[in-house]
C-alpha cells in the first residue's frame, strides 16, 4: 500500500508528539519518505512500513489537534519517543547571549513613551485576525492573532507564508519611528559581531515590514523557524516585546530533542535573532499553564494579559523561483537532520502551503532545486554548486562531511 505524506506524517506526529509538523516534514524529506528511516533517526526503530496500527481511527482526531496548531509544546517527559528535559531558564541578558548563539538581548529599547502608545494602538487594533495558511493541503488557524504592517510607499507585492498578503495596514507614524530606533540598535550591533557568510552587513540592515501579533492569555506560538524564503538565508529579526510578559522558547533544531531555553522579555524589550538563529534554532511563545492564575502585580497597566510583539524584517531574498513542475514558486529551507547534507540550502515546491488539498492522495508536488545564491535566480540543478552553510560548532556534521571528501 502506498502511503501519502500526510498519513506518514500523522504517525509520526503520534509517535513524537512534542515535534513540530515542520521539522517531522523535514526528517521524513531527508529519509527520502522513509518512515522506519525517520523512526530511526528520531530514536525509535520499532515502525515498519507497512504498520499502519491504530493511524485510521486517529488519523482525524490527530489531523485536527495538530493542524488546529491548538497543541501546547510539551517539553517536559514524554512517554513516546525521546524524552526531553525541563527548558533551562535564562535571566539575564548575559545568560541569553552567552547561552543562545544568534540571539543578543536588549531592554528598554525605546523611549517609554513610545513604547506606551504603540502598545496601546496596537493592543486597541481591531484589524488583527488569526492567520490562515495551509498545510499538507489543509487549512490552518493560527490561536494568536496577527497583522502585517507595510510602508505606504511600497508597490511590489509582499508574500508571507507562501502567499501575496492582500490584506495589511499601513505604518503609523509610532511603528515608523520605532522602526528607525530599531534599525539604529540592530546595525550597531552587528557592527560589533562576525558576520555569516550570506548575511547583510551591518549598516545595511533596513526594514521592509513589520508583523505584529497579538496574544491574549488562551494563545500561543508552536514552535517553527521564520521561513527563510523572502526574508533570506542568514536572515535578521528583530523582535520588539510588549505589554504582558509572556515566555519565549528556543532550542537547537538538531538534535530532535535537543535542549529548551526559556527567556521572559519584557515590555519594550528586543529580542535580535540573528543570521544563523532561523537555521540552527526553533522558537516558540508557549501556552500558560491550565488554569494558572495571573498576580496582580504581572497584569500590564496598558494592555492587562495581553502580549503585543512586533517583528521587523528585512526582505533580503527579492528574486522568487518556481517549481519547474507545477510553476508554484518554490520555498527555501535548509537541511539540517542528515550530518552528511546539513548546511545545504535548498529550495522546494510551496504548494502544500498555498493550495487545499495539494497533498490529497499521493498529489504534493516533488519540485526541488538547490538553492545557489551567487546566481540569478539563486538555484541550480547540481548538488555541487548549492550554497551551504554549517554552524562552526557543529562537529557531527563537519566530521561527516570531511570524510565524505577524501
Ligand atoms: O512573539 C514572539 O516573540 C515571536 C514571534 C515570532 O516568532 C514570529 O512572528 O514568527
Ligand atoms: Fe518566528
Amino acid at each position: 500500500m502506498v502511503r501519502s505524506t500526510e498519513e506518514k506524517l500523522t504517525e509520526l506526529k503520534d509517535l513524537y508528539p512534542d515535534y513540530d509538523v515542520d521539522g517531522l516534514l523535514d526528517v521524513l524529506v531527508c529519509c527520502g519518505g522513509s518512515l522506519k528511516r525517520s523512526a530511526q533517526l528520531l530514536g525509535d526503530a520499532t515502525i515498519h512500513e507497512s504498520s499502519s496500527k491504530k493511524l485510521k481511527s486517529r488519523q482525524q482526531q490527530t489531523l485536527t489537534r495538530f493542524l488546529n496548531l491548538k497543541l501546547p509544546p510539551k517539553v517536559t517527559a514524554t512517554t513516546k519517543g525521546p524524552k526531553a528535559s525541563r527548558p533551562i531558564e535564562l535571566h539575564s541578558k548575559k545568560e541569553i547571549e552567552s547561552t543562545l548563539k544568534y540571539c543578543t538581548y536588549h531592554p528598554d529599547v525605546l523611549p517609554v513613551d513610545l513604547a506606551d502608545r504603540l502598545l496601546e494602538l496596537l493592543w486597541k487594533d481591531t484589524s488583527f485576525k488569526p492567520n490562515e495558511f495551509y498545510l499538507f493541503g489543509n487549512k490552518c488557524i493560527s490561536n494568536c492573532k496577527s497583522r502585517i504592517f507595510l510602508p505606504e510607499n511600497r508597490i511590489e507585492p509582499f508574500y508571507y507564508n507562501g502567499m501575496q498578503v492582500e490584506s495589511y495596514s499601513t505604518y503609523s507614524n509610532e511603528i515608523m519611528m520605532a522602526q528607525i530606533l530599531v534599525e539604529e540598535v540592530v546595525n550597531d550591533i552587528l557592527s560589533q559581531r562576525t558576520a555569516l557568510p550570506f548575511q547583510v552587513t551591518a549598516g545595511n540592515w533596513e526594514v521592509q515590514a513589520v508583523l505584529s501579533n497579538s496574544y491574549s492569555r488562551d494563545s500561543n506560538l508552536d514552535w517553527h523557524s521564520d521561513r527563510l524564503t523572502n526574508i533570506g538565508p542568514h536572515a535578521i529579526i528583530a523582535s520588539l516585546s510588549l505589554g504582558f510578559t509572556r515566555e519565549f522558547r528556543a532550542r537547537r533544531v538538531h538534535p530532535p530533542n535537543s535542549q529548551v531555553y526559556s527567556l521572559r522579555p519584557q515590555h519594550n524589550s528586543l529580542i535580535i535573532m540573528h543570521a544563523g538563529f532561523q537555521e540552527e534554532y526553533k522558537h516558540c511563545v508557549p501556552l500558560l499553564p491550565k488554569n494558572c492564575n495571573i498576580a496582580a502585580e504581572d497584569i500590564h497597566p496598558i494592555s492587562r494579559d495581553v502580549r503585543v510583539n512586533l517583528t521587523f524584517r528585512n526582505y533580503a531574498l527579492t528574486t522568487k523561483v518556481f517549481c519547474k513542475l507545477c510553476g508554484f514558486p518554490m520555498d527555501l529551507r535548509r537541511s539540517f537532520k542528515d550530518p552528511s547534507k546539513r548546511g545545504l540550502y535548498i529550495f522546494q515546491c510551496s504548494r502544500s502551503y498555498t493550495e487545499e488539498n495539494s497533498f490529497k492522495d499521493g498529489k504534493e508536488c516533488k519540485g526541488f532545486a538547490f538553492a545557489c545564491f551567487e546566481k540569478n535566480p539563486p538555484f541550480t540543478e547540481l548538488e555541487i554548486e548549492g550554497s551551504r552553510w554549517i554552524a562552526d560548532d557543529d562537529m557531527e556534521a563537519k566530521a561527516s562531511q570531511s570524510s565524505l571528501k577524501k
